[in-house]
């Protein structure tokens, strides 16, 4: 295989998110681990096969007639009986012969108790972590709204499923609600549900996420994103835990407990004006601070343990790692937190010769904005931002540009950039342009 098909593929690895990509013809052309695993069929049954049960007219399909990025919530018409929804992202690709494709992400909203989908594993032994697993059960055990603060990767949306699975509601779904993208137009019609012909392309009724998450756990993922103009209607639903449907008359009810997240800081976001004082008090109840990697350092070896036996089982291999490679793991600060570590090792596992990865097949990220990968001086603490590199500079003016050509329509300018909007989003964090 060319070498550089094969690290083609190795990056198509480090999207945890399932993702697919789909030629013109409507037709599979590769997908993930994380989409295998998510929809339990193989690589190898996917590659060639038409993208849809029904390919006409169906998302991918208008992607390739209007060449326009797309973001929204879609039941799962490959398998109705799953009754699973997701929230999908795609964007148009080239390639080097400006042969274009589509790449699609997904995010599963609901993951249901009743197929018997148990929380994947929480990793983590020291002090730290134990003290934070304590504070999660408590918060479990309350019936209050729960808020996790913590960087990205830290494992947000693992904490949210521990929550789920240790309350009342485990017996009821898990449904996420991503609101990076609940812009105005998808909001209610997305958390409410609507009925048939409320507007164009409403052909049939359909049940929101508050409705979907109904006895069980509706978890709002970056609630600092949700715009401010979409905030009341969020505050009254869930005092009142009564919504109607867009185009309904009906009052619709829904039990739901509710838990959030964010990187943010939302009471400084309350301070500026950017985020509802009423809604913040009421989300807030128990906050919980998620703790970033540094800050539990001795739990590496057993995550790295962790992360290569997942690998060692999803490739069959049996791949190891070696003393220096793992003290040059160990040595780093992992701004990226957990996530961070799990794609540096697959990228590893696929450089590696012989199944031994060595201190050459480590690389770290090159955080633009953050300058050179950070090594851990510090136990613990944040990590300081060194000054911001040229190439970033470069990056930053790029974005720029694009955000007053695009007056910040961030679906136009993640087309243009060939991102999805999930990465748009993370370049913009990192990049301080938020
Ligand atoms: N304690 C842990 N043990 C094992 N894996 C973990 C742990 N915490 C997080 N992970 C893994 O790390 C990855 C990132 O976690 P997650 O998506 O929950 O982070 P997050 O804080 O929600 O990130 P973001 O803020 O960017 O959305 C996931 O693949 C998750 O399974």
């Amino acid at each position: 295989m060319p070498h550089s098909a094969f690290t083609l593929e190795s990056l198509l690895e480090t999207h945890d998110l399932p993702l697919i990509i789909i030629g013109a013809d409507l037709r599979i052309v590769a997908v993930n681990r994380a989409w295998e695993n998510s929809f339990g069929v193989m690589r190898q049954n996917l590659v060639g096969q038409p993208c849809c049960a029904e390919n006409r007219n169906c998302r991918h399909q208008r992607l390739f007639q209007t060449l326009e990025a797309y973001a929204g919530i879609f039941a799962d018409t490959n398998d109705a009986s799953s009754q699973r929804s997701f929230s999908a992202r795609g964007f148009p690709l080239l390639d080097a012969d400006a042969t274009l494709y589509l790449g699609e992400t997904l995010t599963v909203l609901k993951r249901s108790a009743a197929k018997g989908n148990e929380a994947p594993a929480m990793i983590g032994k020291s002090a730290v972590f134990a003290q934070y697993k304590t504070r999660l059960r408590q918060a479990a055990d309350t019936q209050a709204p729960v808020l996790l603060l913590g960087e990205t990767g830290t494992g947000k949306e693992l904490a949210a499923e521990f929550v789920h699975s240790h309350s009342r509601q485990a017996d009821g779904d898990f449904v996420i609600v991503d609101c990076t993208i609940l812009g105005e137009e998808l909001f209610e019609s997305e958390l409410f549900g609507h009925e048939k012909g409320a507007f164009t392309g409403a052909t049939s009724a359909k049940k929101g996420l508050f409705e979907l998450a109904n006895n069980g756990t509706l978890f709002f993922d970056e609630i600092g994103e949700l715009p401010l103009s979409q905030q009341p209607k969020l505050l009254r639903a869930l005092e009142s835990g009564q919504f109607r449907r867009v185009g309904g008359t009906a009052m619709q009810k829904a039990s739901v407990r509710v838990v959030c997240a964010t990187h943010r800081n939302l009471a400084d976001m309350v301070k500026a004006g950017r985020f509802r004082e009423d809604l913040f008090y009421r989300l807030s109840v128990f906050p919980v601070e998620v703790p970033p990697l540094r800050q539990r350092r001795q739990d590496l070896p057993l995550l790295i343990d962790h992360f290569l036996a997942q690998l060692n089982t999803e490739a069959d291999s049996g791949y190891a790692i070696t003393q220096t490679a793992l003290i040059k793991l160990i040595q780093y600060a992992w701004p990226g937190n957990i996530r961070e570590l799990r794609n540096c090792l697959q990228l590893a596992a696929g450089l590696c010769q012989d199944n031994s990865i060595q201190e050459a097949d480590i690389h770290f990220m090159q955080r633009q904005g953050l300058g050179e990968p950070a090594a851990a001086t510090e136990a613990s603490g944040d990590a300081h931002s060194p000054p911001i590199n040229s190439m970033a500079q470069f990056e930053a003016e790029f974005i720029n540009s694009l955000i007053s050509k695009y007056q910040g329509n961030r679906k136009l300018i993640a087309a243009e950039m060939n991102i999805s909007e999930r990465t748009l989003y993370r370049k913009l964090n990192r990049l301080n342009l938020n």
